[in-house]
């Protein structure tokens, strides 16, 4: 079955889970019927998700209104009626193995022949789910992430009988429903992001417990210094100090001491008042930025990560790319293991398990095979040219991972693509887009164009979570990302659709021009956090719109909206969203109809031209005008104009 087959979705489970898939499927379009045993659950699922749109509609997230969404559903108690006509059945019941082998045998017997079966599990294998049917082969786990709504990642994971198209039609589901799918291969304990997850928790309580660290320590060091959106401890305490307890138990792990300490004194998180950190008599997960340590060895935890993430990638359960896309949906990391491991060094990362192994003689520092055959291999990560990844030379054959490049023609689109961090600009993609200038075959590239991934934002400024351990002295190669664009030799253009702040906003005043839809809105926030626009943004907006009005920006921090910042000759054209795409096309049009050497000139004069005094400026201006007399694009251009023709201009 391909999922153009997919009409009609149901949802198995109406709690936290049931509710928010069926709100994602409906939202995509589809049809969905919601079920659970009780009709007073199935009531509250549907109340959660009627204000859950609502919320939507109030921040302009929906395309429709809340009631043609949920016109798209129906709720239902009766398991036979409500599978009877499903394409697709996404069974999100509680995580007990016997429940949901019990619904699978049911489903088995109500369900089309053709129907696929999803189980939205995070922890049970989907082969023994799946041998409660008598079709494994169309048995799949469809593991979303928590809440729904807002986590764009779903693993899409093989039991031992799913079929190629079983797991290909469920993937393309995912893609179709908005949502960013990964395939885990097979069916392993924890799946990927789990799976890699575990030893960020779980090396950080051994730490703790060998009088290694602190808490406070581990969860600042990790946050401030590394980049994690939460530390370790913290972690735990929000998700229930008690659940990775039964998980380790349950897959035979020892137990850090201070874990063990925690469940027996019942003090399991948030949910109990205390646990790593107090919640009723004090502040909580209150570590902050003095609380991390240059002595504190990170290296250890963050080498355990890589070493699952390898034992992943080495088994064939997933790609590099795979696992990093799962960490940083899933888990939110500022950048996955694999890619991270690439930087740090694959043998570094090594030598640290080695020793590690040597010195405890701990299974859980044993490294794994595809860490030890890559670095014998000498493929130790980008430096080498290749480790997790294979970077090749310089000549332009790399692969972005946070960009999305579309050489079309003349046209150099690029978007930036990190929609879930509303398009930041990390260190890696700055990196990526200074490459991917640095290698553009100016021979045939006429035009540039920026833009965002996702419908959120153009890019809401340098990421935030990468500022962490960041060196003075390393702010200026940043930066240089901004003079790359500034200078390239071609007409670029930012096309701007939602948040332009930041960097993001420095990025887009890099360019030459801007477009943008009239909800955008384009701000420089940094002066909220303590900093100022370190992109270029305070000279160019000064020499943009004043001294009075780019003050204004940078001191107050506060955003402008697309037709404030149209009339203050920040951006070229406010536009409609209905003609943006249009409006754009044309700007592109006629750069790419223009003279490409007379456009190269223009832009050098105007770009130098500005910092240079008038005299200066007005002689670079005639120089370039007597070059250009000759140039065969004049003769073709006066020569066009005399015979009323457009001119087809050759760059020459
Ligand atoms: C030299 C240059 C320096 C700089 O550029 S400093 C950065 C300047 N920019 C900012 O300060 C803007 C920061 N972002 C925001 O204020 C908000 O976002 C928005 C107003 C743009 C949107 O707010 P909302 O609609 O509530 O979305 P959300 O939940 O805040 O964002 C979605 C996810 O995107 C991540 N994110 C947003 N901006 C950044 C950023 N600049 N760096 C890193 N992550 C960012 C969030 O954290 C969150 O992620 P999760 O879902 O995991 O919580």
């Amino acid at each position: 079955m391909s999922v153009d087959n997919i009409d009609q979705v149901t949802v198995l489970g109406a709690g936290n889970m049931g509710h928010g898939i069926t709100e994602v499927v409906a939202m995509a379009g589809y049809d969905v019927v919601m079920r659970d045993i009780e009709q007073e659950i199935v009531e509250d699922g549907y109340e959660d998700i009627e204000w859950s749109l609502e919320k939507l509609a109030e921040k302009d997230r929906l395309e429709e209104e809340p009631e043609g969404i949920l016109e798209r559903i129906e709720t239902a108690v009766d398991l036979e009626s409500a599978v009877a006509d499903a394409d697709l059945v996404i069974e999100a019941a509680p995580e007990n193995l016997e429940i949901k082998r019990d619904i699978y045998g049911d489903l088995e017997e109500f369900t089309s022949d053709h129907a696929i079966l999803a189980s939205n599990t995070s922890s049970l294998p989907i082969t023994d789910i799946a041998e409660a049917t008598d079709r494994p082969e169309q048995v799949v786990g469809m593991h979303f992430f928590n809440p729904p709504v807002k986590m764009d990642l779903v693993e899409v994971i093989y039991g031992e009988e799913t079929t190629d198209e079983t797991a290909e039609t469920t993937y393309e589901f995912v893609e179709s429903i908005g949502k960013t799918p990964i395939y885990v291969r097979k069916d392993v304990r924890g799946f990927v992001v789990n799976t890699v997850l575990g030893p960020f928790g779980d090396e950080a309580a051994w730490m703790v417990s060998e009088g290694e660290a602190g808490i406070r320590e581990v969860d600042a060091t990790m946050v401030h210094e590394r980049g994690y959106p939460m530390g370790p401890f913290e972690l735990a305490d929000l998700t229930g100090i008690d659940v990775g307890y039964h998980v380790r138990k349950e897959a035979g792990q020892p137990i850090p001491p201070i874990t063990e300490e925690k469940v027996e004194d019942d003090e399991l998180g948030q949910k109990t008042g205390k646990g790593y950190y107090d919640y009723e008599d004090g502040d909580g997960a209150d570590y902050g930025h003095e609380d991390a340590s240059e002595e504190f060895d990170w290296l250890r935890i963050e080498a355990r990560m890589i070493n699952r993430a390898a034992e992943l990638v080495g088994d064939d359960v997933a790609t590099p790319d795979a696992v990093d896309t799962g960490m940083r949906l899933g888990a939110g990391f500022p950048e996955g293991p694999c890619r991270r491991a690439d930087k740090l060094g694959l043998e570094t990362v090594l030598e640290k398990l080695e020793e590690l192994h040597e010195e405890t003689g701990e299974a859980r520092f044993a490294p794994a095979d595809y860490l030890v055959e890559r670095v014998e291999a000498g493929e130790t990560g980008e430096d080498a040219g290749a480790g997790f990844y294979e970077y090749g030379d310089d000549g332009g054959d790399r692969e972005y991972r946070n960009l999305n490049v579309l050489r079309d023609d003349e046209v150099l689109a690029i978007e930036l693509d990190r929609p879930e961090r509303m398009n930041a600009l990390s260190e890696d993609l700055m990196d990526e887009i200074e490459h991917v200038l640095e290698t553009a075959d100016l021979e045939t590239v006429r035009c540039v164009t920026f833009e965002g991934a996702g419908d959120r934002a153009f890019s809401a400024g340098a990421d935030i979570g990468g500022f962490a351990g960041l060196e003075p002295w390393e702010a200026g190669e940043i930066t240089s990302m901004f003079e790359t664009v500034n200078d390239f030799p071609r007409p670029t253009i930012a096309k701007v659709d939602g948040y332009c702040l930041g960097a993001g906003h420095e990025l887009a005043l890099a360019c030459d021009m801007r477009i943008a839809t009239a909800d955008s809105a384009f701000g420089f926030p940094e002066i909220t956090l303590g900093l100022l626009p370190g992109g270029g943004g305070t000279q160019r907006a000064i020499r943009m719109i004043g001294e009075a009005r780019a003050k204004e920006l940078v001191f107050r921090g506060e955003p402008i909206d697309a037709e404030t910042a149209e009339e203050w000759g920040l951006i070229n054209r406010a536009v409609e969203d209905d003609e943006f795409e249009d409006v754009c096309e044309e700007f592109v049009g006629d750069i790419l109809e223009g003279p490409p050497v007379a456009l190269d000139f223009a832009k050098k004069v105007m770009n130098r031209g500005q910092d240079t005094d008038l005299e200066a400026a007005l002689t670079m201006e005639s120089q370039s005008f007597g070059l250009l007399l000759s140039t065969e694009d004049v003769m073709e251009g006066t020569a066009a104009f005399a015979a009323d023709r457009d001119p087809e201009f050759e760059g020459k």
